[in-house]
């Protein structure tokens, strides 16, 4: 199954070109069903590669405003547009993060001390319940390491009022399976499904949409929750301005250090970074206390390796899999760098590593693309998507048809 994502910039290329044609019309009226692995040629499935920017969300975007009008591929550059306001909307409140983690710390205790509580997580994460649907969907995950949009929804749903499991097991199930797991938009999409995000406002699977949007594949008809309260959260935290990213002075001695938030760091070098070394960060162990999965860590590093053959006579010698801030420090000094350049990495595994780096400074440039998005991701994202197309119109190389 794990032919589903070739791990190269060919594959993700090769998608995207398949699915432009299906952008617009098919997109919108189809984008809600869920016909099961393999069988998901109404949706992109290019998150895999989006969430690492093996491929970008504006090349993503610019390919299907090639071939459509936004009004006609509105609601696809609306997704593609979620991704970016859920990172703008966790990077200026990081706190939510550091939430995330401390709760699922607390569940994680209680199920090593509470056999019952481990005896339900554990059905649920195995598809061990009697919930066929649901159990349908935790093997998709483990076996495919990817669920449609819908089935997510549904998922996080039964898992946190139905089966009452605590959501930060839920979430941290979904990291360490999806091969698109992402601090921001997993975080984020399981506090709204649990009325922790928009708050008050939960998530609630029914039978019938199950029904439907799976043409009848499964109907837990009398097997799910009905009127489930929101679960109750702390307010949300002040927010703190976005980062607008660090200015970088190619002419210093640096090295680079190349991580799973961006795998393109072809926009660097234009703005003339010609690096003494990289080397390539793996933070796959602080994205759960328990261990990822096997074939999401050799997916990330697969990437990685397309990445770093790609861009190959650009790098200088390369180091990789360092795993910790006193490594990256050792690593340059040892090469005589004065600087470290990093593209920002948003909040997640990767930005916790950096972020521990005291020895060298650590220049973190920031996308244009993301400078101008994130600070309009100031409430919901109804708002948000009032600029969109003031954000497309700033894109490098958009030429509207
Ligand atoms: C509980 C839950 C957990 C989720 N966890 C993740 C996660 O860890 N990583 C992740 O990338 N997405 C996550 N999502 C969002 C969404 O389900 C996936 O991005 C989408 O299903 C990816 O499939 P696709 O590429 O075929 O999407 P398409 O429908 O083809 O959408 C195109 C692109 O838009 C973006 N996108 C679409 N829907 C969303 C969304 N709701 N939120 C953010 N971006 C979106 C993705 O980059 C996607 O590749 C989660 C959603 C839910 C409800």
């Amino acid at each position: 199954m794990t032919d589903l994502f070739p791990p190269t910039r060919t594959a993700a290329l090769e998608k995207l070109t398949a699915f432009v044609p299906k952008a617009a019309r098919v997109y919108a009226s189809q984008r809600n069903y869920d016909l099961g692995p393999g069988q998901h040629d109404n949706v992109s499935t290019l998150s895999p590669y989006i969430r690492h920017r093996l491929m970008t969300e504006p090349e993503v975007i610019v390919a299907v405003l090639g071939r459509h009008a936004l009004s006609s591929s509105e609601k696809f550059v609306q997704e593609v547009f979620w991704r970016t306001y859920w990172k703008g909307w966790l990077e200026m409140r990081p706190a939510v993060w550091g939430g995330y983690q401390q709760g699922l710390a607390r569940a994680w205790d209680q199920v090593q001390t509470q056999s019952g509580l481990r005896g339900e997580w554990e059905a649920a994460c195995k598809g061990e319940t009697e919930i066929a649907c649901f159990n349908h969907w935790a093997h998709e995950l483990v076996n495919t390491g990817y669920l449609h949009n819908h089935a997510r929804m549904w998922f996080a749903s039964i898992w946190i009022f139905t089966l009452r499991l605590p959501w930060e097991l839920g979430a941290d199930f979904f990291l360490r399976h999806l091969y698109d797991g992402d601090p921001a938009s997993n975080t984020l999409s399981w506090r709204w499904v649990a009325g922790v995000q928009t708050q008050g406002k939960n998530y609630v699977a029914r039978a019938s949409n199950i029904s439907k949007y799976t043409e009848g594949r499964f109907s837990p008809l009398y097997q799910l929750t009905s009127n489930p309260e929101p679960l109750d959260g702390p307010p949300h935290p002040p927010r703190m301005d976005a980062p607008e990213g660090d200015r970088l002075d190619p002419s210093k001695p640096s090295v680079l250090v190349l991580h799973e938030d961006d795998m393109s760091p072809g926009w660097l070098f234009e703005q003339g970074l010609k690096p003494l070394a990289t080397a390539t960060l793996d933070a796959t162990a602080q994205i759960s206390p328990l261990h990822v999965a096997p074939n999401v860590t050799s997916f990330k590093s697969a990437l990685m390796d397309d990445c770093t053959t790609r861009w190959s006579t650009s790098l200088g010698p390369l180091t990789t899999g360092l795993t910790t801030a006193q490594a990256i420090e050792d690593w340059a000094r040892s090469i005589g760098a004065e600087q470290i350049v990093t593209p920002y990495a948003p909040v997640g595994p990767a930005a916790t590593i950096l972020n521990n780096i005291r020895a060298l400074p650590v220049i973190r440039p920031l996308r244009d693309f993301d400078r101008r998005a994130w600070p309009h991701a100031t409430a919901g994202f109804f708002k948000f998507k009032k600029k969109i197309p003031e954000l497309v119109g700033a894109m490098k190389g958009f030429q509207p048809v």
